[in-house]
């Protein structure tokens, strides 16, 4: 089974690839980032160590890695092969990804009649079905018709607290060890992808408020208030008594 992965970054390698990999699955990343992905290419492995008392790590095997600037067309090409394509790259770069992905989907359709879904995997409401939206942009009303009965676009939401680091081997990846993927049913087009680790429902929206408004407001908080505050880093800020209190009763409010 074959995945494209948007993003080699941390959630790309340390979240989505790592279920992807226990899943069965070869995962193709592409990205811009050319240091990151010659050296998938090179090791075809990388570490995820889980940041717990007892460091247990895994080896992700099974990947390759595709420079999306250098080698547009082998991007086309991986996604008309694709049983899965899935995106961690940030809100603001789905619109850039777009382009590529209507071209793969269009190769796709002469060549492979298989359904498949693209799954957004961002900190934001509607993160598939944005993409869905910059995808149809490039589309005519029959290539519309077309991509809508072969390609789902299931909105997503994803937990997984992985945060910026330097390590030794630079494709290495810390991560926390409990994790969420819910994925919305109801747009999956085709045979629902088997991944342990997916939680599948029927409506997202609980979940992904739940996740935004509980985790991300408890990040959120101290940055706004740090900034107000003078603070540089939310480090500083957490260190302020009076920024804790507000945190508390920021998180005291949605519980
Ligand atoms: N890190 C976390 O704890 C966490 C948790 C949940 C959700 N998220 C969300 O996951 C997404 C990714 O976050 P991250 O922490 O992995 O960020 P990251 O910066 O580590 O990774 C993003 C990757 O996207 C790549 N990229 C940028 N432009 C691209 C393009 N045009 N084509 C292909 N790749 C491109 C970057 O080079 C980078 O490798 C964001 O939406 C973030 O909000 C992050
Ligand atoms: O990448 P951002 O700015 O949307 O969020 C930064 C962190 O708060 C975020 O990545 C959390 O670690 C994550 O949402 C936990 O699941």
């Amino acid at each position: 089974m074959q995945a494209v992965h948007f993003g080699a970054g941390n959630i790309g390698r340390g979240f989505i690839g790592t279920l992807l990999y226990q899943a069965g699955y070869h995962t193709t990343f592409v990205d811009v980032n050319e240091a990151v992905i010659a050296e998938i290419n090179r090791k075809k492995q990388y570490e995820v160590v889980l940041a717990a008392e007892q460091k247990e790590s895994l080896m992700v095997k099974n990947v390759s890695g595709i420079n999306s600037v250098a080698k547009p067309e082998a991007v086309v090409e991986a996604i008309a092969q694709a049983d899965i394509i899935t995106t961690a790259v940030g809100p603001n770069i789905l619109a850039v990804i777009s382009e590529l992905i209507t071209e793969g989907l269009r190769k796709r359709l002469e060549t492979n009649q298989q359904p498949v879904n693209i799954i957004a995997c961002e900190n934001m409401v509607g993160g598939s079905s944005l993409l869905k939206e910059k995808v149809y942009a490039r589309l005519n009303d029959q290539d519309q018709a077309a991509f809508s009965n072969h390609f789902g676009f299931p909105n997503a939401a994803v937990d997984r607290i992985v945060p910026n680091q330097t390590n030794e081997d630079m494709l290495t990846v810390s991560v926390e060890p409990y994790f969420e993927w819910v994925v919305e049913k109801p747009a999956i087009k085709g045979e629902i992808p088997v991944i342990p680790g997916i939680t599948y429902v029927e409506d997202l929206a609980p979940y992904i408020e739940r996740k935004l408004f509980t985790v991300n407001t408890g990040h959120t908080v101290p940055a706004y208030v740090g900034h107000l505050l003078g603070y540089e880093t939310i480090n500083e800020a957490m260190k302020d008594e009076g920024v804790q209190e507000v945190i508390e009763g920021a998180l005291g409010g949605i519980r």
